[in-house]
């Protein structure tokens, strides 16, 4: 029986975005169309860098040399996997981490086999919301699209599973986010319904996930700290704005602006 994942102590949560800002990674991005931008300016406002190198004779050779690599499904085509697929080879030899994104995965057949097709190829981590979490375990889920219509503390037993068979470390998101290596568990019980409201906050939040990959020591701490990061910048924005235009623009602010005693 697992206990009930405690909340990610703030101290710690702070320590580790003091490290990201200190090792500053470059994140390979092979992410959708949607988020290109906004996925470049959250990472470089968090304090880490950017880099969306999607040619298929270009990404092997950029992800041997960036520091993690995000793969984020939401606008896959065959070409995108090819490169998808070879960046991931030359992470796993340089050891590089690399996060998987499995947007909508489920419904759609191409994506879905495509998706549980690099579960075995080692992904330091998996960021989905709580529907994609279900659906990559093979569980009946809601989703809708993109969205999530599942409940993230439902979806905790199968990210359990999954990051025990795959040996991976799984942050599902949504009202609260759960972030797990099977056995250990954080929480964080943060953020605002506005992050629904703005596309691509979830892709984001999963290169910002990439990035802390990138840090030395406790990776699930880091990860949980990446999630903690994302949800309390979403937290302080969202009474600040007026709607979700602003609300994006003052995300990448307030990223920028978070402290370590925003944090606590
Ligand atoms: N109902 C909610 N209340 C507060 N924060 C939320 C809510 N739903 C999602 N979030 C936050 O929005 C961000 C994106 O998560 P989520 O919406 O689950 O991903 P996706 O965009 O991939 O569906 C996370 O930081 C998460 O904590
Ligand atoms: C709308 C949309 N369609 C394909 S990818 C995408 C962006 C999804 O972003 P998020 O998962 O962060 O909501
Ligand atoms: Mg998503």
């Amino acid at each position: 029986m697992n206990v009930e994942p405690a909340e990610l102590p703030g101290l710690a949560a702070a320590t580790s975005l003091a490290l990201l800002r200190q090792h500053a990674p470059l994140v390979h991005c092979l992410t959708n169309d949607v988020v290109q931008a906004f996925t470049a300016n959250t990472l470089l406002a968090v304090g880490a860098a950017p880099a969306m190198v999607i040619e298929p004779r270009e990404a092997a050779q950029f992800s041997a040399v960036a520091d993690a690599l995000l793969i984020n499904i939401g606008t896959l085509t065959e070409r995108r996997g090819v490169s998808m697929l070879a960046a991931i080879e030359a992470a796993n030899q340089a050891g590089t981490p690399w996060v998987l994104d499995p947007v909508a995965v489920g419904a759609l057949t191409f994506r879905t086999e495509f998706a549980l097709s690099v579960l075995p190829l080692k992904p330091a981590a998996i960021r989905a919301n709580a529907s994609e979490i279900l659906a990559l375990a093979g569980q009946p889920a809601l989703g809708r699209g993109v969205d999530s219509a599942d409940d993230s503390r439902h979806a905790l037993p199968f990210a359990r599973r999954l990051a025990e068979e795959y040996g991976t470390l799984v942050a599902v998101t949504g009202r609260v986010d759960f972030i797990t290596d099977g056995e250990r568990a954080w929480s964080v019980a943060d953020g605002d319904i506005m992050m629904t409201r703005v596309t691509g906050t979830g892709c984001a939040l999963s290169a910002v996930v990439a990035a802390f990959c990138a840090l030395p020591g406790d990776r699930l701490q880091h990860v949980a700290a990446a999630c903690r990061v994302m949800a309390r910048a979403g937290r302080l924005t969202a009474p600040e704005s007026a709607g979700p235009g602003s609300f994006a623009v003052g995300l990448l602010d307030r990223l920028y602006r978070l402290q370590g005693e925003d944090l606590q």
